[in-house]
């Protein structure tokens, strides 16, 4: 699979004019209205204080973080990025957008345009659904209950590099494979396994090829990585600028033609995963199981209905999006910038070295409790980090404040994550990849927002650390790594993403065999 579809397919001109005129209109109904703006004092683009032109263009183009990285650059700490929304670059506004248990904000409209046929316990805004769901989902992702799950994640590793050899052995091309799409292959695959009890395939074809049925049992083949990137892209787009959600149906735009094909072809994969797997029972000890366990028992029923399935299509789509693509990305990147950092890559490598022994591959527990390979990791997510964006929280009714200004009900508050990661105050040389900081100051830890903050945080974090410690370890040990490029050059939907990651992996002496 090329680049192609990494790269917006028409000009985004056409539509974000008409966004422009439609958002204009609606702004003169709405509270921020042009005559009465709350916000007029804080400073910002100007075209920012009028209309979500300006950010729904920043988003459309992939480029959202580096805009508002500048945005901040150019008018300070506090700045208006929408006319609804402010973005924060001063830590200090961590404790207040993203404070814990009553102080907490909800999540702002932003989130809508991922709901699909039902709201998910990530994209829910209400906030009694979100503690029920989250009550739901989350024990299957506690330290303890992945530790069940290792001996599947081993499995999945040992499939992945045979295929992994075996087209290494057969490219005839330059030699370079793109690590990223094949650590998708078996994230995808692993959380799928975790989830459904099996795998959809990727890694034994070596591709994202998957057959989906129709609801008029039509059997046809989507090529998953680029359809999540564009239903990721089309939500962004639509998230910052919910007025095109009612006008995207009529754009000429293939882009968003694209993006709806996107959600029905992903919703029917999940679904059809979900039915296949409720249908052939619930003994094997997989994530499903314990979602449909955990719904009985809160429902007190004995079987699943229709409403629950759709429930749990939701679920397990969130966690097939978020628990693959973001892993698999936060991985090649950490691998990447090991290996162009020669002094991490002795340091690291000596420290493997130590810990697994000779003639075995890495297994959780040799890894889990590594610290330079969990500073390395940590300092990877920080440097370039998947999360870049500012995740939107929204004022309570009476409004809040936040860095010695009061906010009005309704005002959407971020703090951007990649501003946030690449503060010169905080950490010194932001630029450096220097995972040492992590080991010198630990209390660092409270100013990050790669894995969110607050009860909105990730869910699987534990689940995607295991991920990272497994592969990482084991492509080091097992390969040489050559990069064909030292730089990464990365795209952003509503994660950021290096366009590819391309390495050149050579047998080590004396490697061990998977
Ligand atoms: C390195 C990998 C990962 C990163 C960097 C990451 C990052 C994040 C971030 C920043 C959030 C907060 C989003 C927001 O507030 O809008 C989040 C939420 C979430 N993540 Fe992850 N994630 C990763 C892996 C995973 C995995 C493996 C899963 C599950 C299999 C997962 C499932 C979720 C879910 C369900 C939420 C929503 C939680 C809620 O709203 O209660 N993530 N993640």
């Amino acid at each position: 699979m090329g680049l192609s579809h990494l790269v917006p397919q028409l000009s985004p001109i056409p539509c974000l004019a008409l966004g422009l005129v439609v958002t204009l209109i609606l702004h003169s109904t709405k509270r921020y209205s042009l005559f009465r703006d709350p916000l007029r004092h804080i400073p910002g683009p100007p075209l920012a204080r009028w209309t979500g032109l300006w950010l729904a263009y920043q988003v459309r183009m992939g480029r959202r973080y580096v805009a508002v990285d500048q945005a901040h650059k150019e008018y300070g700490p506090v700045v208006r990025i929408t006319p609804t929304h402010v973005s924060f670059s001063d830590p200090a506004a961590l404790s207040v957008i993203y404070a814990q248990g009553s102080a907490a904000l909800q999540k702002s409209p932003f989130y809508d345009a991922f709901v699909g046929a039902t709201a998910s316990v990530f994209s829910t805004r209400v906030r009694s659904e979100h503690a029920l769901k989250r009550r739901q989902v989350a024990p299957a992702f506690s330290v303890r209950s992945l530790e069940g799950l290792v001996p599947i994640l081993h499995g999945r590793m040992t499939v992945f590099l045979n295929k992994l050899q075996a087209t290494i052995d057969d490219n005839k091309e330059d030699g370079y494979v793109d690590i990223r799409e094949w650590l998708h292959y078996f994230t995808f695959d692993t959380i799928s396994d975790l989830l459904f009890g099996e795998p959809v395939g990727m890694i034994a074809q070596g591709s994202d090829l998957i057959e989906v049925k129709r609801p008029n049992g039509r059997m046809y083949k989507e090529h998953i990585i680029p359809i999540m990137d564009d239903r990721e892209h089309v939500a962004v787009v639509v998230g910052v600028m919910p007025s095109l959600r009612f006008i995207a149906s009529w754009l000429p735009d293939p882009f968003f033609i694209r993006g709806r094909k996107s959600t029905e072809g992903m919703d029917l994969l999940a679904r059809q995963r979900v039915e296949h797997r409720v249908a052939a029972g619930t003994q094997r000890d997989d994530i499903l199981s314990r979602f449909v366990d955990a719904r009985l028992k809160d429902t007190d029923e004995v079987t699943i209905s229709a409403e629950q399935i759709t429930d749990l299509t939701a679920e397990s789509l969130t966690l097939l999006i978020a628990g693959s693509q973001s892993t698999a990305t936060s991985s090649s990147v950490a691998l990447h910038q090991v290996c162009a950092n020669p002094r991490v890559y002795v340091t690291l490598m000596a420290e493997l070295e130590r810990a697994v022994p000779p003639d075995e591959l890495p297994t959780y527990d040799h890894v889990k409790n590594l610290p330079y390979l969990q500073a390395c990791i940590t300092e990877a997510l920080r440097h370039h980090g998947t999360n870049a964006v500012g995740l939107p929280r929204l004022a309570p009714p009476g409004g809040v404040t936040c860095c010695g200004t009061h906010f009005p009900e309704g005002t959407e508050m971020s703090v951007p994550s990649y501003t946030l990661h690449h503060n010169e105050n905080i950490w010194g040389d932001p630029e450096n990849y220097r995972p040492e900081r992590w080991l010198e100051n630990p209390a660092l830890h409270r100013t990050t927002l790669m894995f969110g903050m607050g009860p909105r945080g990730c869910i699987g974090k534990h689940l995607a650390t295991m991920e990272i410690q497994i592969i990482l370890s084991t492509l080091l040990l097992l390969y040489d790594v050559e990069l064909k490029s030292p730089v990464l050059v990365s795209f952003e939907r509503f994660q950021r993403e290096p366009l590819d990651v391309l390495v050149h992996l050579t047998r080590r002496k004396h490697a061990r065999s998977p």
